[in-house]
């Protein structure tokens, strides 16, 4: 039975006339990692917000781990770690000195959770450097560690990996994968850079101008964004019936504006044409297309019309 750690129906956010959520529904099942994607400005960040409790919705529904209103809703909050902004840490702190502040200011009862959350982020042999001296990487998995110290089930990070370098960003997902794995905890992570999430979302919540475009999980999305040769033909059937017939082709989509994706013969495109044009059918354009996450979320909002 899958168990839904988030749900939102209808749920809104307007500032003055303008919504800037609108209407989103969305679920996170447990054990999920669910890629929140959307251009700067798009909204992932009042939403994020709405479902911490940092912002009050205009409208719709919201329930965390079933939790729909009121003080259960408050209580459930208490199970979720938060990485909205990155945290103001003291500079002429220590990676171990911040977090024990923090652990004091919020009550945290036991300081070994601290030596334990800088184990999980791999800060525990930052000894005596102070944050002044901490690489970006670095900063982002000590606002990590602070996320982490109430020992949260779901944890919601908004732009972790902004700004960090290939390595950097190689780490904080190694880091999630293993929290993931090892502590089974659920996590919302937000980008608006998609490739970025890739090899982690299991799950991905496309948003643009407030609105929901898609949900679709990492391997449909995989799918659909598989390498490929597209070609444009006068008669899709026909060529079918070729390609199928002259090539024992199975693996293929054909697509309105009569297009044909070949999901093989993917260093062949010299031979599909061949075949094609040697069946009878009128050729208007072939083309070898490589698997671009990116193009595919650019597709999407540029499909969409602005109001
Ligand atoms: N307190 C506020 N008052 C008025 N408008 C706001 C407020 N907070 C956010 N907005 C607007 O809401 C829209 C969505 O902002 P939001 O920060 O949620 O987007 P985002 O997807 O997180 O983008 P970014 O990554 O740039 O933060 C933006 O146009 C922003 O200017």
């Amino acid at each position: 039975m899958t168990q839904e750690v988030l749900v939102t129906h209808g749920l809104t956010k307007r500032y003055g006339n303008r919504p800037v959520v609108d209407r989103v529904d969305l679920s996170v099942e447990k054990g999920q990692i669910y890629g929140l994607v959307g251009r700067n400005g798009a909204g992932k960040t009042t939403l994020i917000r709405m479902v911490t409790g940092q912002t009050v919705p205009s409208g719709g529904e919201l329930s965390l781990f079933g939790a729909s209103g009121g003080r259960e809703l408050s209580a459930m909050r208490a199970h979720t770690g938060v990485m909205v902004e990155t945290p103001s840490f003291y500079p002429y702190l220590t990676a171990r000195q911040n977090l024990e502040y923090y652990r004091i200011q919020r009550g945290i009862p036991g300081d070994r959770v601290v030596d334990q959350v800088l184990e999980e982020v791999d800060l525990a042999g930052t000894g005596k450097k102070t944050f002044k001296n901490f690489s970006l990487g670095m900063k982002q998995r000590l606002g990590l560690a602070l996320a982490l110290m109430n020992r949260p089930d779901f944890l919601l990070l908004d732009e972790p990996i902004n700004g960090l370098d290939p390595e950097g960003i190689v780490e904080f997902r190694n880091l999630l994968l293993r929290l993931n794995e090892e502590q089974q905890t659920t996590i919302l992570i937000s980008s608006h850079i998609l490739p970025e999430l890739a090899n982690l979302a299991t799950c991905y919540g496309f948003i643009d101008n407030g609105v929901m475009l898609e949900q679709i999980s990492a391997q449909a999305l995989q799918e659909k964004c598989r390498a490929c040769i597209e070609v444009r033909v006068d008669d899709v059937s026909q060529a079918a019936l070729v390609l199928e017939r002259e090539l024992e082709v199975r693996d293929y989509e054909v697509l309105p504006g009569n297009l044909i994706r070949l999901y093989c013969f993917l260093d062949q495109p010299h031979t599909v044409a061949r075949v094609l044009v040697e069946g009878g059918v009128a050729l208007q354009s072939i083309e070898s297309r490589g698997a671009n996450l990116e193009d595919y979320f650019l597709s999407m909002i540029g499909g969409v019309r602005h109001a």
